[in-house]
């Protein structure tokens, strides 16, 4: 029997094999969908002139940057992970133009500028209204919202942070739609958090994460 930590391992070598062997061109025509889907999402889950977070993705990743400009341009505060040490995230707000950096903790661009921790992002101030809604990576969902990240763990303690704050917010994770799995198909452990939504190119699929 294999252990769960073995089942997550051999699921996101199968799903990264597949992301690599994607041509650039075919990835790259699905930014424009993703965003698309997700501008309408958060539009419906958050108040106008609202704070959600996205994330800027690299290699074979679902591609995000059309969809962090997009949300941007529909009025939305947008923020992007930092990663911090503990597998802590805090969060930057993105503007156009905005510089990166390379990630100390993982091979991923960050945007410079001041960082916000859960609570700040939690709390908003008066710029800035409290965070409504995030849209964050995967590697695969199932129709029960589990997640299967890369491993680090790093949105399973921000979403606990915000739960233990009593926030409220809309989750949608992004993936290809031959990754969301039928109930069961990602295995998962007590601190995995579920998400509400899967975002694919083609569509916002709900996900069934009340059971
Ligand atoms: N674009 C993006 N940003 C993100 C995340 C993410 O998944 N994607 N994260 C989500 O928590 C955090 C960073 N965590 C990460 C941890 C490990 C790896 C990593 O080792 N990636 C491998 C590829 C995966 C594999 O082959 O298994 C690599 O590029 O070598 C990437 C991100 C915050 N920012
Ligand atoms: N709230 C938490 N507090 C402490 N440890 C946690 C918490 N959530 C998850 N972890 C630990 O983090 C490690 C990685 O978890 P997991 O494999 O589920 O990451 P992931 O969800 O795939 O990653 P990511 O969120 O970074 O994409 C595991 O050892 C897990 O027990």
């Amino acid at each position: 029997m294999k252990s769960t930590a073995e089942r997550k391992a051999s699921l996101r070598a199968e799903v990264w094999g597949r992301r690599r062997a994607m041509s650039t061109a075919d990835r790259a025509a699905t930014g424009v969908r993703i965003a698309a889907h997700g501008i309408a999402w958060a539009s419906a889950a958050v108040p106008p002139g609202g704070t959600v977070t996205a994330y800027r993705s690299v290699g074979a990743e679902p591609p995000t940057l059309e969809l962090v400009e997009g949300l941007h341009t529909a009025g939305f505060h947008v923020l992007l992970p930092i990663c911090e040490p503990g597998r802590q995230l805090s969060w930057v707000e993105w503007h156009p133009g905005v510089d990166y950096e390379r990630s100390a903790f993982a091979p991923v661009l960050e945007p410079v500028g001041p960082r916000l921790d859960a609570r700040a992002v939690h709390e908003g101030n008066d710029a800035r209204p409290p965070l409504a809604a995030i849209v964050l990576p995967a590697t695969a969902l199932d129709a029960e919202g589990r997640r299967l990240g890369q491993g680090g763990g790093y949105y399973d303690r921000f979403l606990a942070r915000l739960d233990d704050g009593g926030a409220r917010v809309s989750t949608a994770a992004v993936v290809f739609d031959d990754e969301v799995l039928p109930a069961g198909g990602v295995p998962d452990e007590p601190l995995d958090r579920r998400v509400d939504a899967a975002l694919t190119p083609s569509g916002i699929r709900p996900l069934r994460n009340r059971a």
